[in-house]
């Protein structure tokens, strides 16, 4: 093993299993220290400036407070595009990338007119104003921190959202009429936050994570009901969803009217997202 893999790896092994250790050391020695395969897996040695070696044992010292690599590191990749990440965004998920693979999938019309509720990253209307035909994308979210880091990220994967400022809950319809709309908003029940890792807990925007226990549905049911004025007839509301509450979910959009409400489950077989027709 390369000798500053070891090195790593000794560092985190009371805080990481092997496995995780071993795969935080290759992607600091790539992402950050610019390792190549060769230099990686060769068997080469190679040593670290002074300035190297104070750089990642500041880095592994965040690494042993649980903080996430992304966040250290400053990006995530999501759908094969690259985003800045920081404290203030949610760093984008695999389940997210199933639910935009889903969109892209159905909708390949052009000129189609998308919001996106909580965007976090920027990684959902983002990634579907890449590879959406002409889309005219706006996106909202309450956090100026968020709406600050996905306009950078925009102009990092140059494309156009229209980023606004707005509080869901405190928003009754506006005019615009939508084709799509898709949220990924705060999901998980105060309860659950005994059972959620540190590195989730300790270091994500609570803003983007968390609901009332007595209110699990507290933004879906809010923006469904948008929905019913921003939709046009025929229009898609996808959600990312708490996997325990499928089928609350479903329940709630065709008490609503919604129709053809199909719930799908995400690579690990949990109910993870929810299409429904306007
Ligand atoms: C679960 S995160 C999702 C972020 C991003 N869409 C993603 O999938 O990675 C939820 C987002 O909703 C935003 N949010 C929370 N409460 C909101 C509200 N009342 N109105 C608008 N956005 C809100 C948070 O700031 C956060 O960025």
């Amino acid at each position: 093993m390369n000798p500053i893999t070891y090195y790593i790896k000794q560092a985190l092994a009371d805080y990481y299993p092997d496995s995780e250790a071993a795969s935080l050391a290759k992607l600091l020695l790539t992402q950050v220290f610019g390792f190549t395969v060769i230099e990686l897996y060769g068997g080469k040695d190679r040593s670290f400036s002074e300035y190297e070696q104070k750089q990642l044992d500041d880095i592994l010292i965040r690494l042993q407070k649980h903080e996430p690599v992304q966040y250290i590191i400053g990006m995530e990749m999501f759908y094969g595009l690259s985003f800045e990440v920081d404290e203030n965004v949610l760093i984008p998920r695999p389940e997210t990338e199933e639910l935009v693979e889903w969109i892209l999938k159905d909708n390949k019309e052009g000129g189609l007119r998308v919001l996106d509720i909580g965007t976090g990253s920027g990684c959902i209307p983002i990634t579907l104003a890449k590879f959406l035909l002409h889309a005219d994308i706006a996106s909202w979210d309450i956090s100026d921190g968020a709406l600050e880091v996905a306009r950078r990220n925009c102009r990092r994967n140059d494309v156009k959202v229209r980023l606004e400022r707005k509080d869901v809950l405190q928003t009754s319809s506006s005019e615009e009429q939508f084709d799509i709309i898709v949220s990924n908003p705060p999901y998980i029940t105060e309860k659950e936050k005994a059972a959620m890792e540190a590195n989730v807990l300790e270091w994500e925007p609570s803003v983007a994570l968390f609901v009332p226990d007595e209110q699990p549905l507290l933004f879906y049911t809010k923006i469904a009901e948008l929905g019913l004025e921003m939709l046009v007839s025929g229009g898609r509301l996808y959600f990312e969803i708490n996997r325990d509450y499928g089928a609350a979910t479903v329940g709630m959009l065709e008490r609503l009217g919604y129709h053809h409400v199909e719930l799908r489950k995400d690579l690990s077989g949990n109910d993870r997202m929810i299409k429904a027709i306007r």
